[in-house]
């Protein structure tokens, strides 16, 4: 059997602030360090430990591998940051009140951009200072992968290949793995692992800091999943 621990970053600065985050690279927020240290002490409660680890290119999701990966006096294993791993694009949106948003087109507009699989956010222009061309990180991607706006499918599109590529050969070799990631590109992932129905996926809300654990096959099919406490 093989174990693979899955990770929403703590509380961001915009989670508490209820604006739309997307790949707005805000930081953690005081309670989002305090819940990075309790996932570190609720693993190290149950004695994992891990070989490799994969996150995005946002410091959220960083922050809180290195805080655990600290804790658990494992900064020395080696870590992988990808863009596929960023949390799903959210367009015109990013900056935005939630809130704010709702009262201006509608609660029920407002909860499809956020969950319906297939409902794409506003788009934002090349010209706009959030399109990631203008941000370094990015310069190696090609301009068709610069997202404008994603919808969970795009973002499925974008996490699976980077899933199989580079995750699954780690642990089909044995190596226990964390990833730190963010709310949509793991319901992207758990979409997959667990074979979700579109409608269960838009039900699908992953709690910040709290590891998930996946129970795999030797052929990777998922046997059971559940958070540690
Ligand atoms: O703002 C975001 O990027 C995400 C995660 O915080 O929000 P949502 O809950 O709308 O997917």
């Amino acid at each position: 059997m093989k174990k693979l621990v899955l990770i929403r970053h703590g509380q961001s600065v915009y989670n508490q602030e209820n604006r739309f985050t997307g790949w707005t690279d805000v930081d953690l927020s005081e309670q989002g360090h305090i819940e990075a240290k309790k996932a570190a002490e609720i693993l190290k409660k149950h004695d994992y430990n891990f070989d490799i680890a994969f996150t995005s290119l946002l410091k959220r999701a960083i922050k809180t591998l290195h805080i655990i990966l600290e804790d658990l006096d494992h900064l020395w294993i080696p870590e992988y940051k990808s863009w596929h791993l960023n949390e799903r694009f959210y367009g015109a949106l990013q900056g935005l009140n939630k809130a704010e948003t709702a009262e201006k087109y509608g609660a029920e507009q407002v909860y499809k951009w956020r969950r319906a699989p297939d409902e794409e956010p506003p788009k934002l222009t090349r010209d706009d200072e959030r399109f990631p061309g203008n941000d370094l990180r990015y310069q190696n991607l090609k301009l068709d992968e610069l997202p404008l706006s994603e919808n969970l499918s795009d973002t499925i599109a974008r996490v699976l290949p980077f899933w199989n590529e580079s995750i699954v050969p780690a642990i089909s070799k044995n190596e226990k793995v964390i990833i730190s990631a963010h709310g949509n590109s793991l319901r992207a992932l758990i979409k997959y692992l667990d074979n979700l129905s579109n409608e269960e996926v838009t039900a699908l809300e992953i709690p910040t800091g709290i590891p998930l654990v996946y129970e795999l096959e030797d052929d990777l099919k998922k046997i059971r999943h559940y958070y540690l406490e």
